[in-house]
Protein backbone atom coordinates (compact mmCIF):
# COMPACT_ATOMS: atom_id res chain seq x y z
CA UNK A 1 0.00 0.00 0.00
CA UNK A 2 3.30 2.24 0.52
CA UNK A 3 3.24 3.80 -2.73
CA UNK A 4 -0.52 3.92 -3.81
CA UNK A 5 -3.22 5.86 -3.48
CA UNK A 6 -5.42 4.53 -0.10
CA UNK A 7 -8.20 6.33 -1.29
CA UNK A 8 -9.02 7.38 -5.01
CA UNK A 9 -12.16 9.44 -5.64
CA UNK A 10 -12.88 9.30 -9.32
CA UNK A 11 -15.53 11.75 -11.33
CA UNK A 12 -17.71 11.91 -7.75
CA UNK A 13 -21.33 13.49 -8.30
CA UNK A 14 -23.54 13.32 -5.16
CA UNK A 15 -27.32 14.63 -5.74
CA UNK A 16 -29.77 14.98 -3.25
CA UNK A 17 -33.28 14.76 -3.86
CA UNK A 18 -35.37 18.27 -2.79
CA UNK A 19 -38.70 18.35 -3.70
CA UNK A 20 -39.38 17.85 -7.58
CA UNK A 21 -35.90 18.61 -8.16
CA UNK A 22 -32.62 17.66 -7.07
CA UNK A 23 -29.61 18.82 -5.16
CA UNK A 24 -25.89 18.74 -6.58
CA UNK A 25 -23.95 18.58 -3.23
CA UNK A 26 -20.59 17.43 -4.76
CA UNK A 27 -19.95 17.64 -8.86
CA UNK A 28 -17.20 16.00 -10.64
CA UNK A 29 -14.50 15.45 -7.79
CA UNK A 30 -11.13 13.45 -8.13
CA UNK A 31 -9.00 13.60 -5.50
CA UNK A 32 -6.11 10.41 -4.56
CA UNK A 33 -5.19 10.16 -1.21
CA UNK A 34 -1.68 8.24 -0.17
CA UNK A 35 -0.90 6.47 3.10
CA UNK A 36 0.37 9.03 5.92
CA UNK A 37 -0.81 11.96 4.60
CA UNK A 38 -2.10 14.94 6.74
CA UNK A 39 -4.48 16.79 4.83
CA UNK A 40 -7.92 18.55 5.14
CA UNK A 41 -11.17 19.85 2.95
CA UNK A 42 -11.63 23.37 3.96
CA UNK A 43 -14.26 25.54 2.23
CA UNK A 44 -17.82 27.76 3.58
CA UNK A 45 -20.70 25.71 5.03
CA UNK A 46 -22.51 23.50 2.36
CA UNK A 47 -19.46 23.19 0.41
CA UNK A 48 -19.75 19.83 0.18
CA UNK A 49 -17.11 18.83 2.86
CA UNK A 50 -18.94 16.29 5.37
CA UNK A 51 -20.82 14.79 2.09
CA UNK A 52 -17.15 14.13 0.91
CA UNK A 53 -15.60 12.44 4.11
CA UNK A 54 -19.28 10.45 4.42
CA UNK A 55 -18.35 8.86 0.97
CA UNK A 56 -14.69 8.01 1.70
CA UNK A 57 -15.76 6.52 4.86
CA UNK A 58 -18.59 4.36 2.76
CA UNK A 59 -20.92 5.70 4.85
CA UNK A 60 -22.59 7.05 1.80
CA UNK A 61 -22.55 6.17 -1.88
CA UNK A 62 -21.64 8.44 -4.71
CA UNK A 63 -24.78 9.31 -7.37
CA UNK A 64 -22.23 9.15 -10.67
CA UNK A 65 -18.39 8.38 -10.23
CA UNK A 66 -16.25 6.20 -7.93
CA UNK A 67 -14.31 6.06 -4.29
CA UNK A 68 -12.62 3.80 -4.43
CA UNK A 69 -11.11 3.04 -0.54
CA UNK A 70 -7.87 0.59 0.18
CA UNK A 71 -8.44 -0.43 -3.25
CA UNK A 72 -12.68 -1.08 -2.71
CA UNK A 73 -15.12 0.84 -4.84
CA UNK A 74 -17.33 1.42 -1.98
CA UNK A 75 -20.34 1.73 -4.01
CA UNK A 76 -20.29 -2.40 -4.83
CA UNK A 77 -19.76 -3.33 -1.63
CA UNK A 78 -22.79 -5.00 0.56
CA UNK A 79 -24.05 -3.87 3.86
CA UNK A 80 -21.74 -5.71 5.81
CA UNK A 81 -18.52 -5.82 3.57
CA UNK A 82 -18.86 -1.45 4.35
CA UNK A 83 -19.56 -2.34 8.11
CA UNK A 84 -16.09 -4.64 7.60
CA UNK A 85 -14.77 -1.68 5.86
CA UNK A 86 -14.92 0.82 8.69
CA UNK A 87 -14.69 -1.30 11.75
CA UNK A 88 -11.20 -2.78 10.69
CA UNK A 89 -9.47 0.11 8.71
CA UNK A 90 -11.58 3.62 9.28
CA UNK A 91 -11.35 5.37 12.47
CA UNK A 92 -14.08 8.45 12.30
CA UNK A 93 -13.99 11.75 14.74
CA UNK A 94 -17.45 13.00 14.00
CA UNK A 95 -19.73 15.39 15.89
CA UNK A 96 -22.72 12.83 15.55
CA UNK A 97 -20.41 9.76 17.30
CA UNK A 98 -20.36 11.46 20.33
CA UNK A 99 -19.27 9.85 23.70
CA UNK A 100 -22.11 7.54 25.26
CA UNK A 101 -23.15 9.05 28.66
CA UNK A 102 -23.80 5.76 30.73
CA UNK A 103 -20.39 4.20 29.83
CA UNK A 104 -17.06 4.99 31.02
CA UNK A 105 -14.21 6.88 29.18
CA UNK A 106 -12.88 2.98 28.82
CA UNK A 107 -15.95 1.43 27.86
CA UNK A 108 -16.22 4.52 24.89
CA UNK A 109 -13.35 3.54 23.26
CA UNK A 110 -13.61 -0.03 24.25
CA UNK A 111 -16.61 -0.47 21.86
CA UNK A 112 -14.05 0.03 18.62
CA UNK A 113 -13.46 -3.29 19.83
CA UNK A 114 -15.85 -5.53 20.68
CA UNK A 115 -16.86 -6.00 16.71
CA UNK A 116 -13.93 -7.79 16.41
CA UNK A 117 -12.36 -10.88 17.97
CA UNK A 118 -9.70 -9.73 20.38
CA UNK A 119 -9.55 -11.19 24.22
CA UNK A 120 -10.84 -9.38 26.97
CA UNK A 121 -6.77 -9.01 28.18
CA UNK A 122 -5.49 -7.88 24.36
CA UNK A 123 -9.04 -5.16 24.23
CA UNK A 124 -7.66 -3.91 27.43
CA UNK A 125 -3.89 -3.30 26.43
CA UNK A 126 -5.26 -1.67 23.48
CA UNK A 127 -7.23 0.62 24.97
CA UNK A 128 -5.06 1.89 28.08
CA UNK A 129 -2.19 2.10 24.71
CA UNK A 130 -4.94 4.52 23.45
CA UNK A 131 -6.29 6.27 26.16
CA UNK A 132 -1.90 6.80 27.16
CA UNK A 133 -1.66 8.67 23.21
CA UNK A 134 -3.94 11.06 24.54
CA UNK A 135 -3.07 11.45 27.67
CA UNK A 136 -6.26 10.22 29.78
CA UNK A 137 -4.88 6.99 30.98
CA UNK A 138 -6.04 8.26 34.55
CA UNK A 139 -9.48 9.14 33.53
CA UNK A 140 -10.48 5.44 31.98
CA UNK A 141 -13.11 5.14 35.43
CA UNK A 142 -14.49 8.41 34.22
CA UNK A 143 -18.23 8.91 32.95
CA UNK A 144 -18.41 11.43 29.94
CA UNK A 145 -20.13 13.81 32.24
CA UNK A 146 -17.15 14.10 34.76
CA UNK A 147 -14.83 15.29 31.89
CA UNK A 148 -14.00 18.76 30.12
CA UNK A 149 -15.38 18.98 26.15
CA UNK A 150 -11.63 18.73 25.37
CA UNK A 151 -10.54 15.84 27.39
CA UNK A 152 -13.96 14.62 25.73
CA UNK A 153 -12.64 15.16 21.96
CA UNK A 154 -9.30 13.80 22.95
CA UNK A 155 -11.56 10.12 23.92
CA UNK A 156 -13.29 10.60 20.74
CA UNK A 157 -9.52 10.43 19.12
CA UNK A 158 -8.72 7.21 21.21
CA UNK A 159 -11.64 5.61 20.31
CA UNK A 160 -10.75 6.03 16.50
CA UNK A 161 -7.36 5.24 16.51
CA UNK A 162 -7.93 2.08 19.02
CA UNK A 163 -7.67 -0.36 16.45
CA UNK A 164 -4.53 1.11 14.22
CA UNK A 165 -6.76 1.58 11.48
CA UNK A 166 -4.98 2.89 8.17
CA UNK A 167 -7.37 6.32 7.84
CA UNK A 168 -8.94 8.54 10.27
CA UNK A 169 -11.50 10.75 9.18
CA UNK A 170 -12.38 14.22 11.11
CA UNK A 171 -14.89 15.91 10.76
CA UNK A 172 -14.49 19.63 12.39
CA UNK A 173 -12.41 17.78 15.14
CA UNK A 174 -11.84 21.58 17.10
CA UNK A 175 -15.81 22.93 16.79
CA UNK A 176 -16.68 23.66 20.51
CA UNK A 177 -12.58 23.63 21.85
CA UNK A 178 -11.11 26.44 23.09
CA UNK A 179 -7.53 27.45 21.54
CA UNK A 180 -5.56 25.66 24.06
CA UNK A 181 -7.55 22.27 23.67
CA UNK A 182 -7.55 22.47 19.65
CA UNK A 183 -3.85 22.77 19.29
CA UNK A 184 -3.10 19.70 22.39
CA UNK A 185 -5.60 17.43 19.84
CA UNK A 186 -3.47 18.62 16.71
CA UNK A 187 -0.73 17.96 18.15
CA UNK A 188 -1.87 14.58 19.51
CA UNK A 189 -2.91 13.50 15.59
CA UNK A 190 -0.10 14.65 14.00
CA UNK A 191 1.99 12.81 16.34
CA UNK A 192 0.03 9.87 15.72
CA UNK A 193 -0.15 10.40 11.99
CA UNK A 194 4.11 10.54 12.09
CA UNK A 195 4.67 7.05 14.39
CA UNK A 196 2.14 5.17 12.65
CA UNK A 197 1.41 6.49 9.60
CA UNK A 198 -2.15 6.51 9.99
CA UNK A 199 -3.82 8.61 6.96
CA UNK A 200 -5.63 11.57 8.30
CA UNK A 201 -8.41 13.69 6.69
CA UNK A 202 -10.11 16.52 8.07
CA UNK A 203 -12.96 19.06 7.42
CA UNK A 204 -12.85 22.27 8.74
CA UNK A 205 -13.34 25.82 9.35
CA UNK A 206 -10.80 26.54 11.55
CA UNK A 207 -7.41 28.32 11.00
CA UNK A 208 -5.78 26.45 13.49
CA UNK A 209 -6.44 23.25 11.76
CA UNK A 210 -5.30 24.22 9.00
CA UNK A 211 -1.90 25.25 10.87
CA UNK A 212 -1.00 21.41 10.89
CA UNK A 213 -2.20 20.30 7.70
CA UNK A 214 0.40 18.88 4.66
CA UNK A 215 -2.12 19.22 2.20
CA UNK A 216 -5.64 21.73 1.74
CA UNK A 217 -8.25 21.20 -0.61
CA UNK A 218 -10.60 24.07 -1.09
CA UNK A 219 -14.31 23.35 -1.88
CA UNK A 220 -16.85 25.47 -3.11
CA UNK A 221 -20.41 24.74 -4.30
CA UNK A 222 -19.14 20.96 -4.43
CA UNK A 223 -16.11 21.64 -6.50
CA UNK A 224 -12.32 21.46 -5.74
CA UNK A 225 -11.44 25.08 -6.38
CA UNK A 226 -7.71 24.72 -5.08
CA UNK A 227 -6.07 21.49 -4.12
CA UNK A 228 -2.97 22.98 -2.09
CA UNK A 229 0.75 21.12 -0.94
CA UNK A 230 1.80 23.11 2.05
CA UNK A 231 5.45 22.21 2.45
CA UNK A 232 5.32 24.10 5.81
CA UNK A 233 3.02 23.48 7.59
CA UNK A 234 2.70 26.95 10.56
CA UNK A 235 2.51 24.58 13.42
CA UNK A 236 3.79 21.16 12.33
N1 LIG B 1 -29.47 14.36 2.94
C1 LIG B 1 -29.44 15.53 2.29
N2 LIG B 1 -30.50 15.95 1.53
C2 LIG B 1 -30.45 17.12 0.86
N3 LIG B 1 -29.40 17.98 0.87
C3 LIG B 1 -28.34 17.62 1.61
C4 LIG B 1 -28.29 16.40 2.36
N4 LIG B 1 -27.10 16.33 2.98
C5 LIG B 1 -26.43 17.46 2.66
N5 LIG B 1 -27.17 18.23 1.83
C6 LIG B 1 -26.77 19.52 1.25
O1 LIG B 1 -25.56 19.34 0.56
C7 LIG B 1 -24.72 20.49 0.73
C8 LIG B 1 -23.36 20.07 1.27
O2 LIG B 1 -23.52 19.67 2.62
P1 LIG B 1 -22.28 19.27 3.54
O3 LIG B 1 -22.82 18.93 4.87
O4 LIG B 1 -21.47 18.27 2.83
O5 LIG B 1 -21.49 20.65 3.60
P2 LIG B 1 -20.25 21.06 4.53
O6 LIG B 1 -19.27 21.71 3.63
O7 LIG B 1 -19.82 19.90 5.33
O8 LIG B 1 -20.91 22.15 5.46
P3 LIG B 1 -20.61 22.47 7.01
O9 LIG B 1 -19.28 23.13 7.02
O10 LIG B 1 -21.73 23.42 7.36
O11 LIG B 1 -20.68 21.19 7.75
C9 LIG B 1 -25.46 21.43 1.66
O12 LIG B 1 -26.07 22.44 0.89
C10 LIG B 1 -26.48 20.55 2.31
O13 LIG B 1 -27.64 21.28 2.65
Amino acid sequence: MENKNIISIEHVTKRYPVGDGEFTALSDINLQFKKGEFSGLVGPSGSGKTTLLNIMGSLDSPTEGKAIVMGRNVAELSHKESAQLRNLHIGFVFQIYNLLPVYTVFENVEFALLLQNINASRRKKMVMDALEWVGLQDMADKKPSKISGGEGQRVAIARAMVKRPEIVLADEPTANLDAKNAHTIMKTMRQLNKELNTTFLFSTHDEKVMGYLNRMIHLEDGKVRKDEPIEKPQYA
